[in-house]
């Protein structure tokens, strides 16, 4: 019987009041409390130097708080013993971190070892980790990291940083070390697996559109952590609270909606009589404004399909989707 089990839940957090100031009189961070809620991915973004690390580093205790609290499902995380708060908070950096001289699966199971779990416990969690991620533990598990590509080796730190079924994950610009198009291509994969796993997430990003694609709700920093805006991404974008963030979401934030504000599925015109539909460009009902409107860049009809599987729901025109970003 391992005790050691933690439960699959999420947990939230909350800072409270937390203040951090650095030896040389730094003040990285100043009264900051933001609630996170559990099985939710809370985006840090803010300029560099503004604290967001120090933040995210306070939370696994890393850093110590000059003052505040940060509770961890409801707990004191200055009342945890660091080692095991650790062990139940996935951390995920930039540079990864693997162990160079340790395989993928030495790397992944690297927690559940020092929990002391089975031998064949650990192989059983480490390839279901393996194949979560996208890598196929027959054809990576045994390889060392520098036989892996930027991307591989990102994936598995995700791996090795869910192993014990952690809590809570923190990951610190997680996806800035590799080229656009693998992060593009982490990115939807991170969003799949956030879907599966339902952690509660602190991703600490420098890039807006990162921070509106995977965040649930946005955090907008200015220097010494001081909050901005707490949001969620389409009201963030619609609405930035005031000049600090209008700024710094930047003058295409209309474009930036797009891509968070769902087709309008009750405003969706009949289907036109007489066209060939099955050519026609279409787009799933789940799709966002930014895809119908590719699809209608992509076609000379002027609208384009909607679709809930194979079955036609309507049709969306160029003004369609201008009405519907404008009453989001
Ligand atoms: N150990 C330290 N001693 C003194 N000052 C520090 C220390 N670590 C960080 N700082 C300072 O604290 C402030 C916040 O740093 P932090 O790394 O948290 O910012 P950040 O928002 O994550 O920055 P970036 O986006 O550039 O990574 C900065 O002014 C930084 O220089």
């Amino acid at each position: 019987m391992d005790g050691t089990r933690r439960s699959e839940s999420a947990a939230p957090i909350r800072l409270e009041a937390v203040s951090k100031r650095y030896a040389d009189g730094t003040v990285a961070v100043e009264d900051l409390t933001l609630d996170l809620a559990a099985g939710e991915t809370t985006v840090l973004i803010g300029p560099s130097g503004c604290g967001k690390s120090t933040v995210l580093r306070m939370v696994n205790r890393l850093i110590e708080p000059t003052s505040g609290r940060i509770l961890v499902d409801g707990e004191d995380v200055a009342a945890a013993d660091p080692v095991t708060l650790r062990r139940r908070i996935g951390y995920v950096i930039q540079q990864v971190g693997l162990f160079p001289h340790q395989t993928v699966r030495a790397n992944v199971g690297t927690v559940p070892r020092l929990l002391g779990w089975s031998r064949s416990r650990i192989r059983e969690r480490t390839d279901e980790l393996l194949e979560l991620v996208g890598l196929e533990p027959g054809r990576f598990g045994s390889r060392y990291p520098h036989e892996l590509s930027g991307g591989q080796r990102q994936r598995v730190g995700v791996a090795r940083a869910l192993a014990a079924d952690p809590v809570v994950l923190l990951m610190d610009e997680p996806f800035s070390a590799v080229d656009p198009i693998v992060r593009t291509r982490l990115q939807d994969e991170f969003r799949r697996l956030q879907e599966t796993v339902r952690k509660t997430i602190l991703l600490v990003t420098h890039d807006l559109d990162e921070a509106v694609r995977l965040g649930d709700r946005i955090a907008v920093l200015a220097e010494r952590g001081r909050l901005q805006q707490y949001e969620r991404p389409a009201a963030l974008l619609a609405a930035p609270a005031n000049d600090f963030v209008r700024e710094f979401v930047g003058a295409d934030r209309t474009i930036k909606r797009l891509g968070v504000t769902p087709i309008p599925r009750h405003a969706l015109r009949p289907l036109p009589d007489g066209n060939d539909l099955d050519g026609a460009a279409g787009v799933p009902v789940e799709a966002t404004l930014a895809d119908a409107l590719a699809a209608l860049l992509g076609s000379d009809t002027g609208w384009v399909v909607v679709r809930d599987g194979t079955k036609l729901l309507g049709v969306l025109t160029p003004d369609d989707i201008h009405r519907a970003l404008h009453a989001a």
